[in-house]
């Protein structure tokens, strides 16, 4: 067995040597029900998931069946924790929670952990899990882990059925871009395997779901205790449930496509060895280059086009997402760390007013019009921040609010920049369409946040004025925008190409 069941604090890329070592892992799951395996290709990336439960739903049991089951635990640990049998449950088990305990004890040293990533395999497929804490101050390492995971594993005790921490969670995957969802009603033993109690909590939860303009969920009745729908199925006691188990769905699940509009390169250094020597230094963030791509320096609007990728040890022809990479240009353009070189034709925004969402991270929070260091990749710039609505974890809605965030509030802002900012929105790039905001007063990172569109200068018009030119005819608004009176007012080049239909949907960005 090459698999082993590894913690791992903090960002949480699996490095090279560990997602080679859970592709070649082969986990014994001859008893599971099989999928057909001629139909199911094996996928080479591995599935990031995210569990995410109030504290005893049972997330330790539920992930510690995972390794369990899947062989995940390496044989020297797999005795130790047969040996410290003091700790077996009524039915003779050991307890797997106590495969997570390394873990726990740090936590109680306060020793600060983010997100722990476990890693385990099936014959069809690697997956990576990210373990984050339920109590509520840990919401923003639920945010971290939940910022690359593929799916969301919700746990609730299927005594209890949903809480206020379920709809939380479920809220920020959400915001995280997570489309999948599980429903693991856990601890179905202890409702005498009750169908109608499942059905119940399902379809409460489903109405939760789309609510939240989730579509693809799947709610499994699950004893983690006893292994039941977790990798191997549980018909035995539950004849009524004719669905997939846990690790089938996981199996099945599509990994996040990176989602990458075009070649992104954040300069992180200027190469100047010799004369005749000078490379633009930085990590691949998005898309891909090969020597004769032109490309644009931003934000200075430059264009050049590339004649070499080096590496560390060769020069390449091409580049992808993930390569650091040195790039020589043809020209001699003004470049310096912080700047960005991206494809010509798939440009990022440039500006200096967007929107974005935010996780205020801090217990200071966030304070309207106070101005923070944005630092977004090798980036680092002033900027003020000013809250427009918060969201209300108990109902899921947003609501108007524009004095500060509090610790662990999601809120939607406006951020306004000295200087030309250049974003991707983090639909389309998680790199370059993400950052965070630290206080320059205190150093801290007060808040994580991803872009979600850049705002037109039009947005920073009075709401009266553009409710007033929503009320005309969309060819007397335009008129009217295009005119100079109008454009004296503001930026001019801004407000000219925005018809009317576009203040609409900034309006309706405003009141949102
Ligand atoms: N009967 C039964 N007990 C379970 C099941 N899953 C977990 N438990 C028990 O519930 C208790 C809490 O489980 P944990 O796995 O520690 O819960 P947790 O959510 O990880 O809790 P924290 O680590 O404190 O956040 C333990 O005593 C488990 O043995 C289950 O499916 N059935």
């Amino acid at each position: 067995m090459t698999v082993s069941a590894t913690a791992h604090s903090s960002t949480g890329q699996a490095t090279a040597e560990q997602t080679a070592a859970i592709e070649t892992g082969t986990a014994n799951i001859s008893a599971f029900p099989a999928v057909d395996a001629q139909r199911q290709p094996r996928d080479t990336r591995p599935l990031r998931l995210i569990t995410c439960g109030s504290v005893d739903d049972g997330k330790s049991t539920l992930i510690g069946r995972l390794l369990w089951d899947t062989k995940a635990v390496k044989e020297d640990q797999a005795a130790t924790l047969r040996r410290d049998s003091g700790k077996q449950n009524d039915l003779g088990l050991p307890d797997f929670a106590l495969l997570l305990d390394g873990l726990q004890a740090e936590r109680e040293q306060g020793i600060t952990i983010d997100v722990a990533y476990r890693y385990f395999a099936t014959d069809k497929r690697a997956f990576i899990v990210a373990d984050t804490p339920g109590h509520e101050q840990y919401t923003r390492n639920m945010a971290t882990g939940a910022s690359t995971a593929d799916l969301a594993v919700l746990l609730v005790d299927a005594r209890v059925g949903l809480l206020e921490q379920t709809r939380r969670h479920a809220t920020i995957a959400t915001l995280m871009g997570i489309k999948q969802f599980v429903l693991a009603v856990n601890k179905i033993d202890l409702t005498g395997y009750d169908r109608a109690r499942f059905d119940a909590i399902s379809h409460e939860f489903r109405e939760l779901a789309l609510s939240l303009g989730v579509r693809q969920i799947t709610a499994i009745p699950v004893s983690a205790l006893k292994g039941e729908n977790v990798v191997y199925d549980g018909k035995a006691s539950m004849p009524w449930y004719e669905g997939p188990t846990l690790v089938e769905v996981l199996e099945l699940a599509t990994v996040r496509s990176a989602q990458t509009v075009g070649f992104r390169l954040p300069v992180q250094r200027v190469s100047r060895p010799g004369e005749s020597f000078r490379g633009y230094q930085g990590t691949v963030a998005g898309g891909a280059v090969k020597p004769g791509d032109s490309v644009v320096i931003l934000p200075s609007g430059m264009v050049a086009n590339v004649t070499k990728i080096v590496t560390f040890d060769l020069v390449r022809n091409a580049a992808v997402a993930g390569d650091a990479i040195t790039l020589v240009l043809d020209r001699q353009v003004d470049v310096s760390r912080g700047d960005m070189i991206v494809s010509i034709d798939a440009q990022p925004q440039t500006g200096l007013a967007f929107d974005a969402q935010i996780v205020a991270l801090q217990p200071d929070g966030i304070q309207p019009g106070k101005r923070y260091w944005l630092k977004s990749g090798s980036r680092r710039q002033r900027v003020t921040v000013q809250p427009s609505s918060q969201l209300d974890l108990k109902n899921g809605k947003w609501s108007h609010h524009t004095d500060g965030l509090g610790m662990n509030a999601i809120g939607k802002v406006h951020l306004s920049f000295d200087e030309q900012a250049v974003f991707d929105s983090y639909e389309q790039n998680r790199t370059t369409g993400a950052f965070i905001l630290i206080d320059p007063d205190t150093n801290n990172t007060v808040a994580g946040g991803m872009i979600t569109a850049k705002r037109s200068a039009l947005a920073g018009i009075h709401t009266d004025d553009t409710r007033v030119l929503l009320s005309l005819p969309a060819d007397l608004a335009d008129k009217i925008l295009a005119s100079e009176l109008f454009a004296s007012r503001r930026e001019e080049a801004e407000v000219r190409r925005i018809s009317a239909g576009k203040a609409a949907e900034i309006l309706g960005d405003i009141d949102g």
